[in-house]
């Protein structure tokens, strides 16, 4: 039997774009706090500025060669953020008498940043790690994309997935649960009354940004992405207008951003700290002490999944990032093949520990 859960759409509505949230030690780049800032109090001009100022101040073409500073900024930021690999005993003694529950992003985490969104393709060797580490942990998929392309991607059916960025989740099929509470299936889907208003915005921005060169619109069910990753950086501010002047029309919608990416999602109080908190819920360990949430992600969306830990309490957020960024993460991790080394060194330490028994 499956439940879907109805909710109401009023209880969720959020009236702006959320704050980006506070550094644990103020540790990023000046040119990158300028430009949170800016996105956090813009309005109209100076919040389009502040996207662009963003997608530019993260891009590789605008990094020049390491100074004293920088240096001294990538030593800090090691040792506020350490690696979850070299953090590894620490993070399984913090599991004693509990379960791991593992939650993923795709992109960036599980798959390397590639040009075209819809050549995203994880490794087999990945896929074998997140396989590995489902047979001994829950395990959820939690990404912006559509559910079914993430699927299409990762092809394991054992796996809980959240698409649209939560607002779309599915339990695993019938007989590969691990549920210690309720064992019905589980389909989450907040967002449905946006379904005609995505699928009319996406048109809209699929016709108005033929116009820029580059420029990709992705349908990703309820939210869509627009991509200026191939875009010439000179017409990133006019791409960046005409998202929003498409988005000015519909003000149940919101603009989000990601990398090199602005994402048009409903402007509904759900986000990937929500999914993983009704994650956690379905699985049984809702107020529960006896299980060690790891949330891993890279980008700014995955912030709401560690926010809500750091705010529990419970668990650890392992940010996949080769430097510097402003995160709630408690560790790091540098790459997708750190993240897979993780991964496995979980399934290992799990093998190990169930062979003395
Ligand atoms: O939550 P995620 O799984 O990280 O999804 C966020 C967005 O990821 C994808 O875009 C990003 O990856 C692309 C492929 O590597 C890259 O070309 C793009 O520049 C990145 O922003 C996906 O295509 C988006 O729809 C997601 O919203």
């Amino acid at each position: 039997m499956t439940i879907t859960v109805a909710v109401s759409n009023s209880a969720l509505f959020s009236p702006a774009v959320p704050k980006p949230p506070a550094a644990p030690g103020g540790h990023i780049t000046i040119s990158r706090k300028k430009c949170l800032k800016k996105l956090e109090t813009g309005g109209g001009g100076a919040r389009i500025n502040a996207w662009v100022d963003s997608m530019r101040a993260s891009s590789p073409t605008h990094k020049s060669a390491a100074t004293l500073s920088e240096n001294e900024d990538q030593n800090s930021w090691i040792l506020h953020h350490p690696s979850a690999l070299s953090m590894f005993e620490q993070i399984t003694n913090a599991s004693k008498g509990k379960q791991i529950v593992i939650f993923l992003d795709y992109d960036g985490t599980l798959s390397p940043i590639v040009e075209d969104p819809d050549q995203a393709f994880m490794t087999n060797e990945m896929r074998d790690a997140v396989r590995d580490v489902a047979k001994y942990f829950p395990t959820a998929i939690v990404t912006g994309r559509c559910r079914d392309k993430v699927y299409s991607f990762v092809r394991l059916s054992e796996l809980y997935y959240a698409g649209s960025h939560g607002m779309d989740i599915k339990g695993p099929a019938k007989g590969r649960q691990y549920k210690k509470g309720n064992h019905e299936a589980v389909l989450f889907q907040p967002a449905t009354e946006f379904l005609p208003m995505i699928d009319e915005v996406y048109k809209a921005l699929m016709e108005k940004t033929k116009s820029i060169p580059g420029a990709k619109v992705e349908n990703n069910k309820f939210c869509v992405s627009v991509h200026f990753r191939c875009v010439d950086e000179k017409r990133w501010t006019a791409l960046a207008e005409l998202v929003k002047s498409v988005i000015n029309d519909y003000p149940k919608l919101r603009l989000t951003q990601g990398r090199k990416v602005l994402e048009v999602r409903p402007s509904i109080k759900w986000d990937k700290g929500k999914a993983l908190e009704f994650l956690l819920e379905s699985l049984g360990y809702a107020n529960s002490n006896d299980v060690l949430p790891i949330y891993i992600g890279d980008d700014r969306s995955d912030e709401d999944a560690f926010k809500v830990l750091r705010n529990r309490g419970q668990g650890f957020g392992v940010l996949v990032s080769k430097g510097p960024k402003e995160t709630n993460a408690s560790y790091s991790l540098q790459e997708p093949l750190e993240v897979m080394n993780f991964l496995q060194r979980l399934v290992e330490w799990k093998k190990s520990l169930l062979s003395r028994y």
